[in-house]
């Protein structure tokens, strides 16, 4: 039997654009109201999955959200016609009006939290959406986020899904961005690395006190249980606060894992040594723990660059590729640093470089843009075929794009009433393409 790690990349939406939505994501708040373009956005991100499926990797794609949300607006007591609930949201509560619009569904390491076959007590690969309850715009993706996942991975033979937590920021759950799998073969039952920011019913324990904690223990726990995970593969470390208030929003953003590797930065966690022993003591074998001292890079160059929110790919056994921002190129010691590493006796050997400046601007960079699906060959044939990416559904999404996406985006233009006729028409259209069904709300009224 085969084994796969499959990145299945968020398709940047119509409505791209910069809102700045979210408090503690410093990308976010610093391009707040300038202009984007939806176009390159998703042609950015389009490139860079057919890069990584050139590569030798089996990778997917997961669709965007319908937006505006006129349903969150309507609940919000907004009346009319659409484009009379526009047209009054925009005006009345223009705050609100754009945290509906955003298409932060795109970045799907957030989109849920998932564990492979080999280490669920049921032997299936689970998913649970996660319920993103910390930010009002990301608040109005799980209920969709389940539906397309569901049209993915429908065979229930081989997929379980779990409904998202109870919104509540007690359980705010952020997704795969708090979540790492470490294993010697994806095929391999693993240890799930669990990340969180903060206690929500114990209050004594070490806790931001700038930006917020999107993730709590209570969250991580509570997904662990849904999957049915072993307490002998699980592990649970806590954030760093000091590294959250530094902008630091998801585990994501400070360090990435895969198989038997962790990159990460010196400042990331609390309790390091005893998290990573627990880890290697459960996994039953060494993990290159590769650690980023603050006076090589600092804090403010790893949320700058985005050094650790790249992915860690395998592309053939021992020998796994960085895939990093070009903002990591620009920056003269992270360049240098990543020039360096290669060298280093570990199994990172090589560093590719992407631009998706248009999702770095919004705090997203290659790493929020996938979720991991590690899948065995008979998982991966159940996998609706019409989501994993080949050169024919490159073009056509290349050519979808083209059609239906603006060049550009301001945020006077969100109120336009054509905007939400044409989004819908593109998604109505993607949900043909990729054979997904009636996924989106205006498909289901
Ligand atoms: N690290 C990971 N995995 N994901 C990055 C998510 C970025 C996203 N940005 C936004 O939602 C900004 C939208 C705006 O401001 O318009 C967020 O903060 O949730």
């Amino acid at each position: 039997m085969q084994h796969f790690e499959v990145n299945f990349d968020g398709l940047v939406g119509p409505t791209h654009n910069y809102a700045g939505l979210s408090f503690g994501n410093v990308a976010s708040l610093s391009n707040a109201k300038s202009t984007s373009s939806p176009k390159s956005a998703a042609k950015q991100g389009l490139a860079k999955m057919k890069a990584l499926q050139e590569m030798g990797m089996v990778q997917g794609v997961l669709a965007p959200q319908e937006r505006p949300d006129i349903y969150a607006l309507r609940r919000l007591g907004f009346k009319g016609e659409d484009h009379e609930v526009l047209a009054k949201a925009a005006k009345e509560a223009p705050a609100i009006f754009r945290a509906c619009c955003s298409a932060s569904s795109m970045w799907t390491a957030n989109a849920a939290t998932v564990s492979p076959s080999a280490d669920t007590r049921n032997g299936k690969v689970h998913f649970t959406p996660a319920n993103l309850t910390n930010k009002f715009h990301r608040s109005l993706e799980p209920e969709t986020s389940g539906r397309i996942l569901q049209a993915m991975f429908a065979n229930s033979r081989y997929f379980e899904h779990h409904r998202h937590l109870p919104d509540n920021e007690h359980f705010g759950d952020e997704g795969a961005a708090n979540h790492t799998r470490f294993c010697s073969d994806y095929g391999h039952a693993g240890v799930e690395l669990f990340v969180y920011g903060r206690h929500a019913f114990d209050s004594s324990k070490p806790a931001p006190t700038r930006y917020p904690a999107r993730q709590t223990f209570e969250a991580s726990e509570a997904v662990a249980r849904l999957h049915g995970l072993s307490p002998d593969n699980v592990v649970f470390m806590q954030q760093n606060p000091a590294v959250i208030d530094q902008g630091v929003f998801h585990n994501d953003v400070i360090a990435v894992g895969n198989q038997n590797v962790m990159f990460y930065h010196e400042e990331a966690f609390i309790n390091e040594a005893q998290g990573f022993a627990e880890l290697e003591q459960k996994l039953g074998q060494s993990i290159h723990f590769i650690k980023v001292p603050t006076n090589v890079v600092s804090v403010d160059d790893a949320v700058k660059t985005y050094l650790f929110n790249t992915q860690l790919i395998t592309l053939k056994p021992g020998h796994m590729a960085i895939i990093a921002p070009t903002e990591c190129q620009e920056n003269e010691r992270v360049a240098q640093y990543l020039n360096d590493l290669v060298g280093m006796d570990t199994p990172i050997k090589e560093v590719r470089y992407f631009d998706v400046k248009q999702s770095m601007r919004n705090g997203g960079g290659p790493a929020c843009l996938r979720l991991r699906v590690a899948l065995n060959d008979q998982e991966l044939a159940a996998v609706n075929p019409n989501v994993i990416l080949t050169d024919e559904l490159y073009a056509r999404l290349n050519q979808w794009v083209d059609k239906h996406y603006r060049d550009e985006l301001s945020s006077d233009d969100l109120a336009d009433p054509n905007l939400l006729i044409e989004s819908r028409t593109a998604l109505d259209e993607l949900t043909q393409i990729m054979h997904l069904g009636s996924v989106y709300p205006f498909q289901r009224v």
